[in-house]
């Protein structure tokens, strides 16, 4: 495969399954660089199985998968170490001695900077997943993957959550794939939504609305028309909190308590395989 300058992520024929179900069945994808793309589908339809994948935190794949080397994850329950405090839990599996600064810079870009010192549990949800967003940027990541990373927050902190995500990618200019299930959050958010069915990506469309964006604008109502159509929904089961009249910005307001349990896969928004190409291929094509 040629490799495309232009394109953050290049995949073809990507198959993964599960107890010989083919939740992934030869998958085409490309991502070009700098664009937010959503991706939606029904729970169980394989999202995050392909971000696992795109990650590079699920290898048992075949196919080609072409990503570029400085990636990261965040994800809907992030887990943070409760006894470190929230710098420290930025700087999480980073190699090198933890320097303070670099993690509040990072906290300062999250509209965090106040809560460096504070341990997580004295965080509420919104917060948290603020923390799990600066982790993400401590790579400068040119591939941000989010999977539904606001899927837990009430409304007002989903809102302020979804503006502050808007304004990082505007101002780093990376490439941002989002897994939800909000049909909202994809017209809100997206230049482009995917719709994952069948294990492939059954639906492609650019959006082509101006920002900010209103769910009350006749365009952005007929793409929600067409999105929910093609995701099957007689229903409007997959509306979020965009089509009601806007919430204004206020910070997270989950409370949220970190369990000792949460230890377990601290690394995962952060730490991925170190690779030597500015894009790696993984997974050759078995068919
Ligand atoms: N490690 C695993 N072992 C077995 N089955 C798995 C594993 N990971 C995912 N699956 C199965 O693969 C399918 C897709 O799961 P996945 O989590 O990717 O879906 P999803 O679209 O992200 O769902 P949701 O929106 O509910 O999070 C599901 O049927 C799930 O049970």
């Amino acid at each position: 495969m040629a490799t495309d300058l232009h394109r953050a992520v290049n995949v073809q024929g990507l198959t993964r399954s599960f107890d010989g179900r083919r939740v992934l069945d030869g998958l085409d994808l490309a991502l070009h660089a700098g664009r937010f793309t959503v991706l939606l589908g029904h729970g169980g339809c394989g999202k995050s199985t392909l971000l696992r994948v795109l990650a590079g935190l699920d290898r048992e794949i075949s196919g080609t998968v072409l990503v570029p080397r400085r990636r990261a994850v965040a994800v809907r329950a992030p887990r943070l170490v409760p006894w470190r405090r929230v710098w420290r839990n930025v700087l999480l599996g980073e190699p090198g001695k933890p320097v303070r600064a670099v993690a509040e810079r990072l906290l300062e870009e999250v509209g965090l900077g106040h809560r460096s010192g504070a341990r997580p549990g004295a965080l509420s949800g919104g917060e948290i997943q603020r923390v799990s967003l600066a982790r993400a940027l401590v790579r400068n990541p040119d591939l941000l993957l989010l999977d539904e990373p606001f899927g837990a927050l009430a409304a007002p902190a989903r809102a302020e959550a979804r503006r502050l995500l808007a304004e990082l990618w505007q101002r780093r200019g990376c490439t941002v794939l989002l897994a939800t299930h909000d049909v909202d959050e994809a017209l809100l958010l997206a230049d482009r939504v995917l719709v994952m069915r069948d294990g492939v990506i059954a639906y492609d469309t650019a959006v082509d609305l101006d920002r900010p964006r209103s769910p009350g604008d006749p365009a952005t109502a007929a793409l929600r028309t067409r999105l929910l159509a093609e995701l099957g929904v007689e229903r409007d089961e997959f509306a979020g909190e965009a089509a009601r009249p806007m919430t204004p910005p206020a910070l997270g307001s989950v409370p949220r308590t970190v369990h000792p349990a949460d230890r377990v896969g601290t690394r995962l928004d952060t730490d991925l395989p170190p690779s030597t190409t500015p894009a790696r291929r993984y997974g050759k094509a078995s068919s």
